[in-house]
């Protein structure tokens, strides 16, 4: 607990990876991934759900008594799983790949389609997944956080790499629920070829004096070489678009200034990397990432939900949810799992189009029960 408020637990000043080398820091949470406390929309997900987690984990014990410890952190750590997977193929992806070609590709959840697990399929994700094409979405990361009062006025701001491995500004007061305003009540950034100035010159600002600060677009590109990642128009391929073997190829592609750059940089269009490429595309129709995007961000979700016979609406495997138990998980979205976690008053409806054109959700009246998912 800081200052009467849930928070997970912290690490040892001067032996955290990530906020170890600052002088300036109180804070530090420890968490089991090293980025824990790279900044501050990660650190109000990791707080929510870990305060998600015990109080699921309250109101299990309250239905089971007779459970153990280790029981009790099992059942918890399945039910808030489920819950996590309705909220990414029922209100993200279609955000993110677009409704319609969710639902032609079979990545639509809905309540009564269950997912028929195929032991075919491997679980795993391609490397053009986390190497290049799921890192397209830090296009939208944008460069200040603000923090608004109950009245939704802006009451403080923040450069986001001034305050990476710095999580002070989010503890005490009110601070996470002003965050949380100013994340879900202010748009995001449009999707664009580029990253924000800020992470793309500037991340890191002042971490460690011996540093210079960094360029997330140019280390996401150097990435995809490092881990020899096939090239855009290869990708492309996989996917079952059109061969390209020339830059006039792409003129079907992206924009024909563009093309012209592209071809000033590269020697050959078959060394334009994956993750230049595929920024370079238009978004798709409904979606915020371009068409070879898209379809590798598909590929991995896919696997992991139709090759994981635990997914959370797969019937018929031992553990599977019971429909009573199933309607519960439904029940949940993200903004009410802010609101069972924070003292936010309201929150945007649909989280997930944060300009409040959803509509207003309102957090009074909500209450999580559990009685379902007795024994
Ligand atoms: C403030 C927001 C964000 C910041 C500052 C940030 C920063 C970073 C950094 C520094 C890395 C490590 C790069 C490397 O050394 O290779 C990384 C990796 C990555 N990021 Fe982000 N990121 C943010 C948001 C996002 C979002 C919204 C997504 C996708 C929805 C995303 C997807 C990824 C992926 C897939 C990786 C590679 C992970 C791996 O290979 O283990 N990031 N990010």
């Amino acid at each position: 607990m800081i200052d009467g408020q849930e928070f997970g637990a912290q690490d040892q000043r001067n032996g955290s990876t990530f906020c170890g080398g600052r002088t300036n820091v109180t804070y530090c949470f420890n968490r089991g991934d090293p980025r824990k406390n790279q900044h501050f929309g990660l650190i109000l997900y990791e707080e929510t759900f870990l305060r998600f987690h015990n109080l699921v984990a309250e109101l299990l014990l309250n239905e089971n008594p007779d459970w153990s410890d280790e029981i009790l952190y099992q059942e918890a750590r399945r039910f808030i799983i489920a819950v996590l997977q309705i909220i990414v193929y029922r209100d993200y992806l279609p955000v993110l790949l677009g409704s319609d070609y969710c639902e032609s590709v079979g990545l639509i959840l809905t309540k009564d389609t269950k997912t028929v697990y195929d032991p075919s399929i491997m679980p795993q994700l391609a490397v053009e997944f986390p190497g290049g094409c799921f890192r397209v979405p830090h296009n939208v990361v944008p460069s200040i956080y603000f923090f608004l009062d109950e009245n939704n006025e802006i009451v403080e701001q923040f450069k986001l790499n001034e305050y990476m491995a710095i999580p002070d500004p989010l503890i005490g007061g009110s601070k996470l629920e002003e965050l949380l305003r100013g994340m879900t009540f202010l748009p995001g950034r449009c999707p664009l070829a580029s990253y924000n100035l800020l992470i793309s010159s500037r991340m890191f600002h002042n971490w460690v004096s011996t540093v210079a600060d960094t360029d997330l677009l140019s280390i996401d590109i150097q990435r995809g070489r490092d881990i020899g990642l096939p090239p855009y128009i290869r990708v492309r391929e996989i996917c079952g678009f059109p061969n390209i073997t020339s830059f006039c190829d792409l003129a079907n592609v992206l924009d024909p200034t563009d093309i012209l750059l592209l071809q000033k940089l590269y020697d050959s269009v078959e060394d334009i990397d994956l993750l230049v490429g595929a920024l370079l595309e238009p978004n798709v129709d409904g979606g915020m990432v371009g068409e070879t995007s898209r379809c590798i961000i598909a590929d991995g979700f896919y696997r992991i939900r139709y090759g994981d016979r635990f997914f959370c609406d797969v019937e018929n495997q031992p553990g599977s949810f019971t429909k009573e138990q199933f309607d519960v998980l439904w029940s949940l979205d993200l903004t009410q799992i802010f609101c069972l976690t924070t003292n936010i008053d309201k929150l945007p409806c649909d989280i997930f189009t944060p300009n409040g054109l959803s509509g207003t959700y309102s957090c009074e009246s909500i209450k999580l029960d559990l009685a379902a998912l007795g024994r």
